[in-house]
């Protein structure tokens, strides 16, 4: 099956000056990814291997020191490709409280991308609002509240809900549970799944969590030092891991380095 999102070759180089002094950071070094029609991709590695920045260069938040990002088999280069791209590909972000815009209603807020794209008419906005509302379990009335009165699951399904108000092909999710509850962390993951299934989604799960990426992908991509160090099925690479550092993630977990010995 062919790519609908692929990253190929990619590397990232920041440049940094610190006291007079030029450093340079490799972040992302020779990195291909490629997601599916309909499927979970998962990446994890601990904080600072390069997720963030490989998933903001694959919608085009940052530019690539080399490589390309290639949408529907076609190679995103203009200004032209990437605004398209990013109608299609949709992120979301890690922190539900800085990601919505204190001073704008929620009703706003997710008519906002409706209206910069001049979608629809505003009887149809508010409409759409309502149903994406629906869609992630908050009653249509939230439209009315501020961010501010909203708890942090409550404020994550409403960044779920502005990142599919254009109907995306993907999302990628950055973290996005790692700042909630336990509970409310399940909730989330469940609504994701529930609308990955009812919307046909490609999904892109970042998490430095091995155990939320075990529940929910169905492939995985471990990363470590800006690379991709290891790749496969989920279960695969769970119950078999081949590479050192994907070991040594597995068994900072307790319940599997626990199954693991057992089976040993
Ligand atoms: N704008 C920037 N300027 C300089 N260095 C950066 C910049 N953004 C990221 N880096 C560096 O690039 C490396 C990869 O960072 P990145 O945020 O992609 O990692 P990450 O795996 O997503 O970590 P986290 O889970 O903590 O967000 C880190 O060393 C980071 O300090």
């Amino acid at each position: 099956m062919n790519a609908l999102l692929e990253a190929r070759n990619v590397v990232k180089v920041f440049t940094t000056t610190r006291e007079g002094k030029t450093q340079k950071i490799q972040a992302v070094r020779n990195v291909s990814i490629n997601i599916h029609p309909g499927e979970i991709v998962g990446l994890v590695g601990e904080s600072g291997c390069g997720k963030s920045t490989i998933s903001r260069i694959m919608i085009g938040i940052e530019p690539s020191t080399s490589g390309s990002v290639i949408y529907e088999g076609k190679e995103v280069r203009t200004r032209a490709d990437w605004k398209a791209l990013r109608r299609h590909v949709q992120y979301v972000f890690q922190d539900p409280f800085t990601a919505l815009c204190p001073t704008m209603r929620i009703g706003d807020a997710l008519a906002e991308p409706l209206i910069i794209h001049r979608i629809g008419i505003p009887r149809e906005r508010v409409d759409r609002v309502a149903h994406m509302l629906e869609m992630v379990g908050l009653h249509p009335d939230m439209a009315r509240r501020m961010p501010s009165q909203l708890s942090g699951g409550q404020r994550q399904r409403v960044n779920l809900a502005r990142a599919l108000m254009l109907e995306p092909k993907i999302l990628i999710c950055d973290e996005i549970v790692s700042g909630l509850d336990v509970s409310v962390q399940a909730q989330v993951l469940q609504l994701l799944i529930d609308l990955q299934e009812k919307l046909d989604l490609s999904l892109m799960f970042i998490s430095h969590d091995l155990r939320v990426v075990h529940y929910l992908s169905s492939r995985v991509l471990v990363m470590y030092l800006g690379e991709i160090v290891e790749q496969g099925p989920t279960k695969v690479v769970f119950d078999n891991p081949e590479d050192a550092y994907t070991r040594s993630l597995l068994a900072a977990i307790p319940d599997h380095s626990r199954r693991s010995a057992a089976n040993t």
